[in-house]
């Protein structure tokens, strides 16, 4: 295992309704399907589906969801990111920045819908893919 990459937690789906893919998903795999949860923070609000690992949906939530543009591109929805666990995340963010990538926002992690800190990098810099760390201890 990686010292400090422990396991990929979720993939997530930018969608254009929440209700729609959600009920896609419970319809179409009878999957477990979270409640709604609303995260102002982030401007979005996600919903999870747990099949194998868990498929995160999120929507945009506000006029300044860092989303909307990725929705607008992609009016069907698709793949947004994927969540990686990570044991210390400001020694995983230092040791990523040493090492060239781009840490999005302020920098400083921000609570997740799982109650963990979490950061983003730079989707141009991981071959077009957004990559979530959390911090899981
Ligand atoms: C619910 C909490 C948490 C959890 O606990 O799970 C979450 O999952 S929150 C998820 C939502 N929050 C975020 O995504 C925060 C980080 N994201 C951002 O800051 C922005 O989305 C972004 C990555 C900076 C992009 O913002 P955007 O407005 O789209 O900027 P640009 O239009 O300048 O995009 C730059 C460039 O990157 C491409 N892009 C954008 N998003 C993605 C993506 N998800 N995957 C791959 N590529 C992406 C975009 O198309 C542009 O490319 P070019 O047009 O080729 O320049
Ligand atoms: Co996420």
């Amino acid at each position: 295992m990686h010292d400090f990459l422990t396991w990929v937690n979720h993939v997530a789906l930018a969608v254009p309704s929440l209700e729609v893919a959600v009920a896609r998903y419970r319809d179409s795999f009878a999957a477990t399907v979270s409640e709604p949860l609303a995260l102002p923070e982030h401007g979005v609000t996600v919903a999870f589906v747990a099949i194998a690992n868990t498929i995160e949906r999120l929507e945009p939530l506000g006029d300044n969801s860092p989303i909307a543009s990725f929705v607008a591109k992609n009016p069907d929805g698709g793949m947004h990111h994927i969540y990686y666990e990570v044991t210390d995340i400001l020694a995983a963010r230092d040791r990523l920045k040493a090492a060239g990538a781009r840490v999005l926002g302020s920098g400083e992690p921000k609570v997740g819908a799982h109650g963990k800190s979490v950061l983003f990098l730079h989707p141009k810099d991981f071959f077009g893919t957004l990559i979530e760390l959390a911090e899981v201890k």
